[in-house]
């Protein structure tokens, strides 16, 4: 893990609000305790146990995270977000509800992704990715191949990459994307299917968000052939 000052020289001050003593106090204590050690990594090394694996890709503020984990205790969670802000108020909604099933790395998710074993994920999730709007910088989508390929790799056969998002070009794009792939089948049988959100599928602040503008949400779940 990069250590919590270079963090917030790189992500706290440029983007964010300044931290509140209790804030402070989560980074300081509770951050380290649950941080996603060095090296590979595996259920065991992360809870201690064989649990099934759980992760999220840019959690945000950890509503997604933090709701997930709670529904499934005996699961374990891997939370991934490089901006300070997000990663202390997923710490707060880790210490508020005693959750000892997450697990967080506040940086690039791709750089925890790469040390899981392959097929040892149940579940992915990409909610509201970064945009990337202008064509000249679709190569950092989140879905795109590269990206895509790893996390192909990391679910278990039959395990499911949910992915939400609110942008109609990232919409359009993203079925593109995953019409290309023979190893993911689309799970929306009518377009019902992913205009509407699943029980199981608690809002994001920034889904939250885009309802308030009036937006549509679109949201995508595909199994792992
Ligand atoms: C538009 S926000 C959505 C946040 C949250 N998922 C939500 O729906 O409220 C996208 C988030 O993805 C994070 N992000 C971007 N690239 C990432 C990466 N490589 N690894 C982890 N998080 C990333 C950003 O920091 C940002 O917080």
């Amino acid at each position: 893990m990069t250590d919590p000052l270079t963090i917030r020289r790189l992500y706290g001050r440029a983007k964010g609000h300044k931290l509140r003593a209790g804030q402070e106090e989560l980074l300081e204590h509770l951050l380290p305790k649950v941080s996603v050690p060095e090296g590979p990594l595996d259920a065991r090394t992360l809870f201690g146990d064989d649990r099934p694996l759980e992760f999220e890709i840019g959690f945000g503020a950890g509503e997604h995270l933090a709701a997930q984990a709670e529904a499934r205790p005996d699961h374990g969670f891997i939370g991934c977000e490089p901006f300070l802000n997000g990663v202390v108020g997923a710490l707060a909604k880790i210490d508020d509800r005693e959750l000892g099933n997450v697990r967080v790395h506040m940086g690039d998710a791709l750089d925890v992704l790469e040390r899981l074993p392959d097929a040892s994920l149940e579940r992915l999730y990409l909610l509201h990715p970064d945009p990337w709007p202008k064509a000249r910088h679709a190569k950092r989508r989140m879905v795109n191949h590269g990206p895509l390929d790893l996390i192909a790799a990391k679910l278990k056969p039959g395990g499911e990459f949910r992915l939400g998002t609110d942008d109609p070009v990232y919409c359009r794009w993203s079925m593109m994307v995953m019409n290309q792939r023979r190893d993911f089948e689309w799970q929306a049988k009518t377009a019902a299917d992913f205009l509407a959100r699943p029980a199981d599928w608690p809002q994001t602040r920034y889904e939250a968000k885009a309802r308030r503008k009036g937006h549509e949400v679109w949201y995508f779940r595909y199994i792992r052939r």
